[in-house]
């Protein structure tokens, strides 16, 4: 993204924005309610076109390029997207559905090939035993990680994950960095970016910190530069303690 903007009702929702994300890297963006985290993750998976400066997507501008073309290339989840999900669809029909680049089941089968590849990747997420269910019955958590699932099926060369551990419990949490961690390591998986409010769950194996505030970026790096007291301190506009334990981080008021 070079010059990025983005304005509606005479108010940026980013504005000045200059960020490059390599297929190797894994980046958290992190910042405040409001700070437009979400904003940016529609820009990255060309849902949403800027209102000023350029956006180049896998190789493609936005604006040049067909976003019907490039959107499958993408893995995004969202909370928005989960709300779009018919309560009763079947969970495996739900990530097999990615493939075809629906939601909700249109065909009476599928591909043999490619629900297998569902049936991996829920296993992959540790929920093989869902996908007879439907999507409905599901509790927040789970729906997350089957989401997750869909997110890869189509093996996207970038995923984008919009808050994946809100709502989850503590449990839910932590099995979930684990599995977001050994995706992070995995040389193969695609460049990945993960939005959350939370320092607790950056999953080992990130790379890169974007941090957010009033739609502009605080600052932008490796891991070990970005994430420091004082710049978590500013974007959050609280006098922030910052710890870290192992490869884990925690923050708390000071
Ligand atoms: N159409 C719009 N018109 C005016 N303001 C908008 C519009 N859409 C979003 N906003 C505002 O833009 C800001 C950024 O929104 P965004 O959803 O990107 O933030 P976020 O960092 O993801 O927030 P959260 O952490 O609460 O999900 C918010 O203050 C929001 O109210």
């Amino acid at each position: 993204m070079s010059g990025v903007g983005v304005r509606r009702n005479r108010n940026d929702l980013l504005a000045g924005l200059d960020w490059a994300v390599e297929l190797d890297e894994r980046w958290v963006v992190l910042g405040p309610n409001g700070a437009g985290k979400t904003t940016l993750l529609r820009l990255a998976a060309a849902e949403l076109h800027p209102t000023v400066g350029t956006v180049d997507l896998l190789g493609e501008r936005i604006g040049k390029v067909s976003v019907f073309e490039l959107r499958p290339r993408i893995g995004f989840t969202s909370g928005a997207f989960a709300n779009r999900v018919p309560g009763e669809e079947l969970v495996r029909d739900v990530v097999v559905s990615a493939g075809y680049a629906v939601v909700g089941r249109w065909r009476e089968e599928y591909d043999t090939i490619d629900t297998d590849r569902a049936l991996e990747l829920l296993a992959a997420m540790g929920v093989t035993y869902l996908a007879d269910r439907t999507f409905g019955t599901l509790s927040e958590g789970e729906r997350k990680r089957v989401l997750i699932a869909r997110a890869l099926m189509t093996d996207p060369e970038m995923l984008l994950l919009d808050e994946p551990a809100a709502g989850l419990d503590l449990g839910g949490r932590e099995d979930l960095v684990a599995r977001l961690s050994a995706l992070a390591l995995d040389p193969d998986a695609p460049a990945t970016v993960l939005v959350t409010h939370h320092v607790e769950e950056i999953p080992p194996g990130f790379t890169h910190a974007l941090l957010l505030r009033d739609g502009r970026a605080v600052v932008a790096g490796l891991i070990e530069d970005v994430l420091t007291a004082e710049n978590l301190s500013k974007t959050f506009d609280q006098d922030l303690l910052l710890e870290r334990s192992g490869d884990r981080f925690f923050a708390r008021r000071r």
